[in-house]
This record gives C-alpha cells, sequence and structure tokens, in this order.
C-alpha cells in the first residue's frame, strides 16, 4: 500500500481532517502535522487524533514534508502556497480539495510562474454543510468519487500517488481537465447552493417573524440543507468560479421564466411535461447512484 511519511496539511476541517483521519486509520501515513489559522482548533485536532502535532507558520510547517495538502477555503489558497514555497522540499507532492479548479491553477502560476510538475489539483465530491474539524469523519470519501484535474505538466508519479491516496479512503477518483470541471460542478454543486441559499433568504425577507418556516415540510428541509453550508466558503466558491457559474445561472433563469409563464397562463400540460422529465431524470441518476 501506498505510504507516507510526513504529510502535512493546512486547514484542518471538514475535509483535510476526514481525509487525515481515513489515511491514518489505513496506517498510509507515518506523521501528520497540522497548519492553520486557530491555535485552538489546531489543538482540539491534536486531541481527536487527526494530526499529532501542529504549526502556526505554514513555512515551518512543510519543512520535511513529503506530501502537502492545502484543505483551506479558495480565498486563502494563493497566500498559502505563497507562504510555502521557500520551503517546500522538492520532492514534496502537492495536492488541494478545493471545490473549482481553475481559480487553484491560476493561484499556483501566479506564485510559481507555471503550476509545479508535483502539484495535483484535486476535488473530493463530498462533503455536508458542517464544517470544521469536529465535523470531520473517516468514511466520508467512501464510495463518493474523487475528480483529479492535472495540466500538461503534471507529473505522472504525483498524480498516482494522490490517486492512490484517496483509494486508501474509499474513493473512485477520476481525471477530467481542469475547464470541464468547473463547468460541470457549477451546474450540479455550485448552482444548488446558489440556489438554496437564495430561496431561503428570500423567505426570510418575505416574513420577518420567520413564521412560514414553521409550516415548512420536509420537502422544504431536503431542498435547502446546503444553505446551513458556511457562508465565506461559499462566497469564495461563487467568486472562484464565477464565469461557468453566471452561465448556470442565466440558463436556470431563462427555464425558471418559462415555468413562470406556464403557471401564469395556466398551462398544466406544460407544467406536467417539465416535471415529468425532471421526475424521470432524477430517478434514474439516483438509481445509478444506489447501485
Ligand atoms: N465542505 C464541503 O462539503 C466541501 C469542501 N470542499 C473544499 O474544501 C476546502 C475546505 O473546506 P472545509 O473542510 O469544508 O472547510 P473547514 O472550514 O471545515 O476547514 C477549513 C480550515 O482551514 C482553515 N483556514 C482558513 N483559511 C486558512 C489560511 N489562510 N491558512 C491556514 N488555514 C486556514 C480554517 O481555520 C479551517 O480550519 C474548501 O476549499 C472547499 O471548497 C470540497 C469538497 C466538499
Ligand atoms: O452538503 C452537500 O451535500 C454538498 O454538496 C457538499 C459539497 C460541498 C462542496 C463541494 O465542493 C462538494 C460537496
Amino acid at each position: 500500500m501506498m505510504h507516507i511519511e510526513r504529510l502535512c496539511l493546512i486547514g484542518v476541517g471538514l475535509i483535510g481532517g476526514s481525509w487525515a483521519r481515513a489515511l491514518r486509520d489505513a496506517g498510509a501515513v507515518g506523521e501528520i502535522i497540522g497548519c492553520g489559522r486557530t491555535e485552538a482548533s489546531l489543538q482540539r485536532a491534536v486531541e481527536l487524533g487527526v494530526i499529532d502535532r501542529y504549526e502556526c507558520d505554514p513555512a515551518q510547517a512543510v519543512l520535511g514534508a513529503d506530501m502537502v495538502v492545502l484543505g483551506v477555503p479558495l480565498g486563502g489558497m494563493r497566500g498559502v502556497l505563497a507562504a510555502i514555497r521557500e520551503t517546500l522540499a522538492p520532492h514534496a507532492i502537492i495536492t488541494d480539495v478545493g471545490s473549482a479548479k481553475g481559480s487553484v491553477v491560476a493561484d499556483a502560476e501566479a506564485v510559481f510562474g507555471r503550476v509545479p510538475p508535483r502539484f495535483v489539483p484535486g476535488h473530493p465530491i463530498a462533503g455536508t454543510e458542517k464544517s470544521g474539524v469536529e465535523a470531520s469523519f473517516k468514511e466520508l470519501f467512501r464510495h463518493r468519487r474523487v475528480i483529479l484535474t492535472p495540466v500538461a505538466d503534471t507529473d505522472p508519479d504525483a498524480v498516482a500517488t494522490v490517486r492512490a491516496l484517496w483509494e486508501v479512503a474509499g474513493a473512485e477518483v477520476v481525471a477530467m481537465d481542469v475547464e470541464h470541471h468547473d463547468e460541470v460542478l457549477a451546474a450540479t454543486s455550485h448552482l444548488p447552493h446558489v440556489l438554496a441559499y437564495g430561496l431561503v433568504d428570500t423567505l426570510a425577507h418575505w416574513d420577518d417573524n420567520r413564521e412560514i418556516f414553521q409550516y415548512a415540510a420536509g420537502g422544504f428541509r431536503d431542498f435547502t440543507r446546503i444553505a446551513s453550508s458556511d457562508p465565506r466558503m461559499w462566497r469564495d466558491i461563487c467568486l472562484a468560479n464565477r464565469e461557468a457559474l453566471l452561465t448556470a445561472m442565466k440558463r436556470y433563469i431563462t427555464d425558471l421564466n418559462s415555468l413562470l409563464e406556464s403557471v401564469e397562463q395556466a398551462d398544466g400540460e406544460r407544467l406536467e411535461a417539465v416535471f415529468d422529465n425532471a421526475k424521470q431524470a432524477r430517478d434514474h441518476f439516483i438509481s445509478l447512484l444506489e447501485q
């Protein structure tokens, strides 16, 4: 099995913490050094056994590391890369878990002049609406997909190592190009989060006493769970994947306007046709997920 002697995790939260737990559980790592902004949460990560020790300065944290995982929000990636540039070991593999990939690739280019060959951009398509190391758990990536988006110069050995470490955590790894990743995720993840936040915000403005929320059924709860996600993280994702998100939002608005027309015109046939098509598409993809 793949073994990493010293792993440095910068940003010890839900995603980085869950991966660290899974790697440790499988015996795939020797030592895990954490790094973050708040000492109290790093201390907690040590108590939980997620990391062995921590450093508050990223430049110190990466010293001697064979692998560096960037588990910070997208808005923090560039600063962290700049901070570790001088002290990173030449053989070290770097990867990240950010929800958009074009922005991380641009950050690496800005800091290093080009994407370093041993930098493997990655994105686990798994998570929850919770944040922080307390919410992390080792099974998070089991039977979930992880997308790696290597660029032309990325070292195939580094890709193979990152792939093997996700597989240790139970994930299924696929490779995709950066632009395609950002378009697909804008449609399937970033747009739904914007819609959930937007809907809850609209209803909250509508009724300042929040009375209507008392009468919300299960469907409302299902639809809006993701509006409990971390607002700063989602601000960063929307800004990082602006172009693709804009395209997805415009498409959705066009279709929503057409639904509005159907309601306005009391066009039951058209409403039913849209709902029927949506139900078939969803039932199909859910059945694929459950296979
Ligand atoms: N939450 C989710 O469901 C998923 C999140 N992601 C991505 O994973 C990354 C991390 O997300 P989570 O683990 O959910 O967040 P989190 O909030 O649980 O963890 C992030 C950690 O990074 C630390 N941090 C923030 N800025 C930092 C900086 N400049 N330097 C060092 N540490 C810093 C925070 O204190 C926190 O401990 C984000 O880029 C996000 O887009 C990817 C897949 C799923
Ligand atoms: O909470 C949920 O269901 C999510 O959708 C989690 C999630 C958040 C961000 C990602 O980039 C990937 C997955």
